[in-house]
């Protein structure tokens, strides 16, 4: 086996978060911001060792109890391999159980590892259940070292960059494709659906948004329920990530807007109309941008409705007063930002121009909202996907 290394984007959502909620459409797009998978194997040991640097903690599988509880699931449930995920989950919830009440397994963040330890169970479990080789069992040791540029539950899909790294990794490893054939889009289907399984762990009812994303890359308009069209793109568009610093939960976020639509279901229902006007508008300016010599006035286009999107996020209430701080320092230098995602803290998005690296303006912006206590990060919204290359010894 060899060594190799994985690398997954997050994800942003330009336009429709809450919308999207309501069967509009949004577009989102992968983030240059990525997840990186190492893979080494071990040939003398047999033990999976996965080292965490987000999480600060290392976790280990005994392969000889994990082969154990593979064969037991085969004979429980002989006739069915991928169909009995649910199946699955429960039995490895009770193998993590046991893991943190024995101390078998510590780290300092508990809940947040406890969730990580079972995905990556119920991942390597399915994927040999699932395994071209029907009697699959792993015999040799590895090693995996995960890190990540992405901020952990922001809404930046840390977790499906992570699901998708791990799905990818253990498909090759049980040998459902290798280091070249993933391009081929059953391999990223299976890929994406396998990191869709851990978002399910992570969030129970996700989208489905985030894993799509962060497999195939680019630029997506979804409605929820009815999958994913691909906006294409001539090249990716520069942005600046901005890290209010306030913690946000998503779902009060959606509750609270939920509120809102109960009590004036009109009012709202017609800024959600608004809302997909502009993505309408928006696709083909993506599109297009790029095309030209001169793409000022689709970009300036383009800012106005990140101006009236954001204008509209503010009407549902989930702004916040470090956002509005952001927004008013973007604007004071002529940039346009929105928040991103479901609001109340977490991150705002500003669109920057081509070349912004040359411009002084730039530098001040990013130096006013640094000295402001926000976290700043140029980036793009649109790159590219998961991608796996083999390691040189
Ligand atoms: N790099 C990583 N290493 C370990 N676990 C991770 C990593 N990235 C994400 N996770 C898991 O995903 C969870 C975050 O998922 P979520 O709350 O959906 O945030 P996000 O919006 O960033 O996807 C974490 O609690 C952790 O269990
Ligand atoms: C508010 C919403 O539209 C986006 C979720 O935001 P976030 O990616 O959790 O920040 C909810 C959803 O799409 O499920």
């Amino acid at each position: 086996m060899n060594k190799f290394q994985i690398n997954a984007p997050g994800k942003v959502i330009l336009h429709g978060e809450h919308a999207v909620v309501y069967k509009k459409p949004a577009i989102a797009a992968a983030v240059g911001l990525s997840t990186k998978l190492e893979f080494y194997p071990q040939p003398e040991s047999h033990v999976a060792v996965f080292i965490l640097d987000s999480l600060n903690c290392t976790y280990e599988i005994q392969l000889q109890q994990f082969n154990e509880f593979v064969r037991d699931f085969r004979v429980k449930y002989p006739e069915s391999k991928l169909e009995c995920t649910a199946k699955l989950l429960e039995d490895v919830r009770v193998v993590i159980a046991k893991q943190f009440e024995s101390g078998t397994t510590n780290s300092p963040k508990h809940l947040q590892s406890q969730k990580t330890f079972l995905s990556i169970y119920f991942l390597l479990a399915g994927t040999v259940l699932a395994a071209p080789d029907t009697e699959l069992t792993l015999k040799t040791g590895f090693k995996v070292h995960i890190d990540s540029e992405i901020n952990i539950g922001s809404g930046l899909g840390s977790s499906a960059a992570f699901g998708a790294t791990l799905a990818a990794a253990f498909l090759i490893i049980t040998g459902h494709f290798d280091e070249k054939t993933y391009t081929k889009l059953e391999n990223k289907a299976l890929i994406s659906q396998w990191a869709f399984e851990l978002e399910r762990i992570m969030h129970g009812t996700p989208s489905g948004v985030d894993n799509t994303v962060v497999t195939y890359g680019g630029m997506l308009r979804f409605v929820k329920g009815q999958g994913f069209q691909t906006i294409k793109i001539q090249k990716p568009l520069n942005i600046m990530l901005v890290d209010s610093r306030v913690n946000r939960n998503s779902a009060d976020n959606i509750a609270k807007v939920r509120h809102l639509w109960e009590t004036f279901p009109k009012v709202v229902d017609s800024i959600w109309n608004t809302c997909e006007e502009i993505v309408a508008d928006a696709i083909p300016l993506y599109e297009n941008f790029g095309n030209a010599k001169d793409d000022s006035e689709r970009f300036e286009k383009l800012e106005r409705l990140f101006q009236i999107n954001n204008e509209l996020l503010k009407a549902v209430g989930v702004t916040h007063p470090k956002l509005e701080q952001i927004f008013a320092i973007a604007f004071k230098r002529g940039f346009f930002s929105k928040i991103t995602g479901a609001g109340g803290g977490g991150y705002a998005i500003v669109l920057l121009p081509e070349n912004y690296e040359s411009n002084q303006v730039y530098w001040k912006l990013k130096e006013e909202l640094e000295s402001a206590g926000f976290g700043v990060q140029a980036t793009t919204a649109g790159g590219e996907g998961l991608r796996i290359k083999t390691l040189e010894d």
